[in-house]
């Protein structure tokens, strides 16, 4: 289950309540989508636990968020921490367990999310401002900003699908940022954008916390994760393998994962 609560306002005290709640969550995939279920297997009375060739991506993940913290999830590729972000962004639902959302989500975490290839830039902007809710005069007021920080002048009437991909990232990371959304997703996205722009979104990201918005960053870079995050999630085998201040959880997974080890 997905809950998305507009309501609840923002309050960076430690007794605040959650901004996010993860509670018992499971998703599942099928790890070769053209092996369907045989129409023996349909009238078998196998429960769906046991449908051929699925697995879980994560299962029982539970886990409080309060406003204004900076979370880093690590993990080694294909542990789940995408699929987290997603789940927490609301745009794959849970086969088990529930997400409680209490305010927007502003997710940078799938290049193409939310953009549509065939419309502008312009388009998209408007389009994706809109949908996060900003009204159109609020949209006016920041287009030459998210414009001017991505430096995308020259494409503003360019098919969005037309972009390099690096510019793509920098038009999605600047509407992104723009917007009034109390949690900033952001995945490995950035690690396109080359070194300068790079530097931009870490500034930005910084003046986003120091807003008071609440930050989830997946990354492989321990330099960022330790830059920005506070507290980390450590993702194994699609368990939450250990949550604590994102320091102890490096050491561990350091310790778990020796570089040439
Ligand atoms: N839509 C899907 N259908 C089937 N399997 C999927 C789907 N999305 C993700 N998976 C699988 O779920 C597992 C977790 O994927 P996920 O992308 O969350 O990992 P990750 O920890 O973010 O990895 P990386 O560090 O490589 O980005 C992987 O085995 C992946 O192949």
């Amino acid at each position: 289950m997905y809950e998305l609560d507009e309501n609840i306002g923002r309050s960076d005290s430690p007794d605040a309540p959650p901004i996010i709640s993860v509670q018992k969550l499971g998703v599942r995939f099928r790890r070769n989508k053209g092996s369907r279920r045989s129409f023996k297997d349909l009238f078998s009375g196998r429960s769906r636990r046991n449908r051929p060739g699925e697995f879980w991506a994560l299962r029982d993940v539970s886990f409080e968020v309060r406003p204004g913290e900076a979370i880093g999830v690590v993990g080694r590729n294909g542990q789940g921490k995408s699929t987290l972000l997603k789940l927490v962004a609301g745009v794959l639902l849970p086969d088990e367990g529930t997400v409680t959302v209490h305010g927007g989500v502003a997710p940078l975490i799938e290049i193409t999310g939310g953009f549509v290839g065939d419309l502008t830039v312009r388009d998209n902007v408007n389009l994706a401002a809109g949908l996060h809710g900003l009204s159109r005069q609020e949209i006016a007021a920041r287009f030459a900003d998210i414009i001017d920080f991505a430096g995308a002048e020259d494409v503003i009437d360019t098919p969005f699908k037309h972009l390099s991909s690096g510019m793509k990232v920098r038009v999605a990371f600047s509407v992104i940022s723009q917007l009034d959304e109390p949690v900033l997703l952001v995945d490995e996205v950035l690690a396109v954008g080359d070194r300068a722009f790079r530097a931009k979104c870490y500034r930005r990201i910084e003046d986003l916390l120091a807003q008071g918005k609440t930050l989830f960053l997946v990354s492989h870079k321990e330099g960022d994760l330790r830059r920005f995050c506070s507290r980390g999630l450590y993702l194994d085998k699609g368990r939450l393998a250990l949550d604590a201040p994102i320091d102890e959880v490096l050491d561990r997974y350091n310790a778990d994962h020796p570089v040439g080890g």
